[in-house]
């Protein structure tokens, strides 16, 4: 049954225009009590990795070297406070102390995640044996604009998990769409369809790509899923071809209002919560988002080995498997793994409390949505309680005007909903900010991360969506470092030390954006002006500075390649950081501002999934792809021109004067950004297809790069 409207994408409801609809009503059965057999088969195991006591050694060494440079400056400081000196050697002093200490906060930080990292493995082959009856699962996809988002990838991640090897009665599909688009309604209706079909073939066939396009893209033997799909019409109302029954459908897109925050992708997992609560109420919920498809049919069996698990059930809140992307190109251009953040930071995490959620790709224990592990907070009404048991089925009507009850704009006003139970509002990073309030709250984590990849995604493929998508990371994440809810004021009080740091680590990961600034452009464009800022290669304190830089580059590619990396991906990783704190971080830190001042309205600029051929194929040629004139990449250019200007001056000036000794520190930097902006000098000057740089940014950038020149020249001879 649906009540439709017609909606544009992204329109505002006034009133009651939301609508929900049924594929499959159908009783769900079943207890809402996870069971399990005590037995002696184990589920799991974990492995804590050798590189522990190395890291501590390390930790120690660099800590001491850290400790010799910041003592350096101090020193130079006082010198420059108690003689008369110009503000301009003082200023750069202090520019270089500030970054210095902003680099040393983030090396603490980022320790936490090499005191003691764990791998973990599921063994899903005991399970079968040791559990009898598989506790129900919900999964959610979210999905918000039609046009960023095309209908066919959400009816294929829909597809994926609905054919999970999971009793189909005890699954249920949620879709909410924000952009309340009939296009997307229609795509699901097709795609439960389409299921009747597809769901019995893999089954029948045991395949494991379950996403029809995944599968349709490697496998060519397709006429056998072709030709049945004619049958499809005369298939029975709830049960596939084969006669089985099939998971629930339900598409929600919910009412929104002008005079209430809807609070983006949080506002939509909480209706959801609501509306699977009165529903199903399965123990178990998955969260996706629309552009991650399954890609193994048995991650349901791998994350029950950790909820089914006796020794950590209690209060285990989430397993957490990585994201993973499909189409990255050989060199990974952009750093789109995220390797760190979504392979090696977890190991350490495992290791504490627990990952972070990532937002998608995450089990999470339906409790751990009402509060604390021993102190549960008492719902509105029953039906939205962790045990309420559904004893009607999903098209019963009294069930459908409740799930339409609590999917209305403003169910959530003077609620708990956001602050208190559910999905947490306050950042747009709500997937990180709501794990960290899981995590204070007492519940645990496990990472899961199994040889073949439960989840993959899609990323985009244009510099100017990456950046666009961490310049909103950025902004969130500044909203939970400077909150109330601060880790360092108010996660150190419930999560312990190291914990506080690894979640600093993130939260405070905007402020990278100052020093790289500083070594972006400082050194450089006062080399240009011939003075000479660091220690010569004679004295003792220039090994001071090699062993930071080494040590830490060194131990950074060395994870990286032992987490299955290439020095490929490595170097352009490290590019990203680079990238991230000349643009992304930059210009988030002034939105955060200006929202904060309330210039600016806050918003949650959805990634764009569609890409054209042309693109893709400059993608994977390995090509940065700018082609529009994005402000954010005016840091970057200027950042190029001035670096390559310097590397040249330099040079020569080395050769005229023979001063490399003076200069080398200045040279190395300068001669670092050269090589790291190789793909920006091709896209201003050797590149004529359209992912070049705009020459209006070239010009604007070589132009800045002057001004920072002339400034440098002019406070210099003041
Ligand atoms: O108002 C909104 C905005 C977004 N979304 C959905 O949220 C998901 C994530 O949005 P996307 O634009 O793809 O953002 P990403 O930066 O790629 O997502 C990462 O970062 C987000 C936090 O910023 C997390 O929510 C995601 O899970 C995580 O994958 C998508 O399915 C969207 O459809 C909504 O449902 N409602
Ligand atoms: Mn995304």
């Amino acid at each position: 049954m649906i009540m439709s409207y017609h909606l544009l994408p992204g329109t505002i409801l006034s009133s009651a225009k939301y609508f929900l609809f049924i594929k499959k009503g159908k009783k769900k059965g079943g207890s809402q009590e996870m069971e399990s057999t005590i037995t002696k088969l184990p589920l799991n195991s974990s492995r804590q990795l050798p590189r522990r006591y190395f890291n501590r050694v390390f930790a120690l060494i660099y800590s001491a070297a850290v400790s010799a440079l910041l003592y350096h400056h101090a020193r130079t400081l006082l010198h420059h406070l108690t003689t008369t000196t110009t503000a301009f050697s003082f200023f750069i002093t202090l520019s270089m102390l500030i970054s210095d200490i902003i680099l040393t906060f983030m090396w603490i930080n980022s320790q936490a995640f090499r005191m003691n990292p764990i791998t973990t493995k599921p063994y899903p082959e005991n399970l079968e044996k040791v559990v009898k009856d598989f506790p129900a699962l919900d999964v959610f996809i979210c999905t918000a604009d039609p046009y960023k988002e095309p209908p066919m990838t959400v009816a294929d991640t829909v597809l994926s998990v609905m054919a999970y090897d999971y009793p189909a009665e005890k699954l249920s599909v949620y879709v909410s769409d924000d952009g309340g688009s009939e296009l997307t309604l229609f795509a699901l209706m097709e795609a439960a369809e389409f299921g009747k079909e597809w769901l019995p073939f893999c089954k029948e066939n045991r395949v494991t790509e379950r996403c029809p396009h995944a599968y349709f893209r490697s496998n060519f033997a397709t006429n056998s899923v072709t030709r049945k799909i004619k049958v499809v019409s005369q298939a029975s109302e709830d049960k596939d071809s084969a006669g089985c029954s099939m998971p629930n459908l339900i598409y929600v897109a919910r009412q929104k209002s002008l005079t209430f925050p809807h609070h983006f992708k949080a506002g939509a997992l909480n209706t959801l919560l609501r509306v699977s609560s009165v529903m199903t109420n399965a123990p178990i919920i998955l969260t996706l988002d629309c552009d991650m498809i399954s890609n193994d049919p048995s991650t349901p069996h791998k994350m029950l080995c950790y909820f089914m698990d006796y020794s950590i059930k209690p209060n285990l809140g989430y397993v957490q498997f990585p994201v993973c992307f499909f189409g990255l190109n050989r060199a990974d251009i952009y750093g789109s793994e995220f390797k760190r953040m979504n392979h090696i930071n977890p190991m350490g995490l495992n290791g504490l409390l627990g990952p972070d959620y990532f937002g998608t790709g995450t089990f999470f224990n339906r409790r751990v949505f009402h509060g604390g592990p021993s102190s549960m907070i008492e719902p509105d009404i029953p039906e939205l309680g962790p045990d309420y048991v559904v004893k009607k089925p999903i098209n019963d009507q009294a069930t459908l005007n409740l799930a339409h009850h609590v999917a209305s704009f403003d169910y959530e006003n003077h609620s708990k909903w956001g602050s208190k139970i559910g999905f947490r509002y306050g950042s747009l990073v709500e997937d990180f900010y709501t794990g960290y309030h899981l995590h204070c709250e007492g519940w645990r984590s496990i990472f899961c991360n199994p040889r073949r990849p439960a989840f993959l995604s899609e990323m985009p493929i244009a510099l100017n969506d990456v950046i666009t998508q961490l310049k909103r990371w950025a902004v969130g994440l500044l909203e939970v470092a400077v909150s109330k809810h601060s880790p360092l004021v108010f996660g150190t009080r419930f999560i312990g030390p190291l914990m506080t740091h690894c979640y600093s680590y993130y939260a405070f990961g905007p402020i990278w954006s100052f020093p790289i600034m500083v070594y972006a452009f400082l050194p450089q464009a006062i080399m240009l002006n011939n003075i000479s800022i660091f220690p010569k290669v004679s004295d003792p304190w220039f090994f001071v500075y090699v062993f930071l830089f080494l040590g830490a580059y060194g131990q950074d590619s060395l994870e990286f390649i032992l987490a299955q990396g290439t020095t490929q991906r490595w170097w352009n990783d490290q590019r990203m950081w680079l990238i991230r704190g000349l643009s992304s971080d930059l210009f988030g830190t002034f939105e955060y501002i200006s929202n904060h001042l309330g210039i600016a309205t806050r918003g949650f600029n959805v990634t764009n999934k569609v890409n054209d051929d042309e693109l893709r194929k400059r993608y994977d040629e390995g090509k940065f792809e700018f082609g529009v004139p994005s402000p954010m990449f005016v840091p970057l250019s200027t950042a190029a021109i001035l670096n390559l200007f310097a590397f040249v001056f330099g040079f020569f000036q080395v050769l005229r004067w023979r001063m490399l000794d003076e200069f080398f520190v200045q040279m190395v930097l300068a001669s670092f950004g050269v090589v790291n902006s190789w793909p920006f000098y091709e896209a201003m000057v050797l590149r004529t297809d359209k992912g070049r740089i705009p020459t209006k940014i070239t010009i604007i950038s070589a132009f800045l790069a002057w001004l920072l020149f002339a400034a440098i020249s002019f406070i210099k001879k003041m």
